[in-house]
């Protein structure tokens, strides 16, 4: 039976009636196609990544494990739709702190519609895309003082300036209360974004990547941030995955320019709090 992810923080969600993302309880994410050329890149994108033989093994890491497209029941009522079935990142943790960022200072590209290039440059300029080279798009903090889970509305996380993304990633590894505006913490930064096997590590090793790929140009995707909460686990498993890949082009022996220099932005973000 396939369920509601619990811990999705952007993007479309199955609520409402909506059509959006599943999990099964065996661990996997079900992306439904979006009708148009969308779903049908991002299945390409998966079949192409996961037989390119110039993808070396520790960045292949670095994506959520990609199973086929498969026909499943859709969230919205509307019948059997093809889903790519995808390794769930997040269901091996209890009481997960989730973070979608957004890389790029533009989230257009060369070639699409007037419609969508006006869409997307009206949001990078109204986000930190344009000013910072990514943005916050949505997270999910497990409060330890309240013991709850905190979750900021969408409008507000869209709203952030440089000092609300700054202040939303200290946030992210505080131990007080999230809601009000004590002053976060950052208890938990050297262990989640420091350390041999935290975050800055991961970001670092796939930066490295960045500067000499051009297999592939990762217009709008997001680094996807994890890491427990659960105090019966004994460590904070973070990890990172870059996920949406909606809209990527192949890269024609080019850098991905657009992508690698947000990424250096918001690894300096890190670094800072660090
Ligand atoms: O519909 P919205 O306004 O929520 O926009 C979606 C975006 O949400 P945002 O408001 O930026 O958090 C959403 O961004 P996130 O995944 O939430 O970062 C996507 O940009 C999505 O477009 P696509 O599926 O990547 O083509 C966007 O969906 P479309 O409007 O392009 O369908
Ligand atoms: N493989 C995955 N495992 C777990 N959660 C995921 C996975 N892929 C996406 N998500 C969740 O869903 C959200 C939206 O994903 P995304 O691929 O950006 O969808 P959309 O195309 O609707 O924007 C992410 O922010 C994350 O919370």
């Amino acid at each position: 039976m396939l369920k509601v992810p619990e811990h999705q923080v952007a993007g479309h969600i199955a609520k409402d009636g909506k059509l959006g993302p599943l999990v099964d309880n065996q661990g996997r994410f079900y992306k439904p196609l979006q009708g148009d050329a969308r779903g049908e890149n991002e299945a390409k994108f998966y079949e192409s990544f996961s037989s390119n033989k110039n993808v070396p093994d520790h960045i292949r890491g670095y994506f959520p494990v990609y199973h086929g497209v498969q026909l499943v029941e859709a969230s919205d009522g509307s019948g059997k739709l093809p889903h790519m079935v995808l390794e769930d990142v997040v269901s091996s943790y209890v009481k997960p702190s989730v973070m979608d960022v957004k890389i790029g200072s533009r989230t257009w590209y060369p070639d699409v519609s007037e419609e969508y290039f006006n869409k997307c440059i009206k949001k990078d300029r109204a986000t930190t895309t344009v000013s910072l080279g990514f943005r916050v798009s949505g997270l999910k903090i497990f409060d330890c003082q309240e013991s709850r889970f905190w979750r900021p509305d969408k409008r507000v996380v869209l709203a952030y300036k440089a000092d609300g993304a700054r202040t939303a990633l200290r946030k992210f590894v505080s131990s007080n209360s999230l809601a009000d505006d004590s002053v976060p913490d950052c208890a938990y930064a050297s262990e989640v974004y420091g350390g041999s096997d935290g975050i800055l590590v991961k970001l670092l090793e796939v930066k490295a990547w960045f500067e000499t790929q051009t297999l592939y140009h990762f217009n709008s995707c997001s680094v996807l941030m994890v890491y427990e909460n659960d105090s019966g686990g004994d460590e904070r498993r973070a990890q990172v995955k870059l996920v949406d890949f909606a809209h990527v082009l192949d890269g024609n022996g080019v850098i991905d320019h657009n992508f690698f220099g947000g990424l250096c932005s918001f690894i300096k973000f890190i670094q800072d709090i660090l």
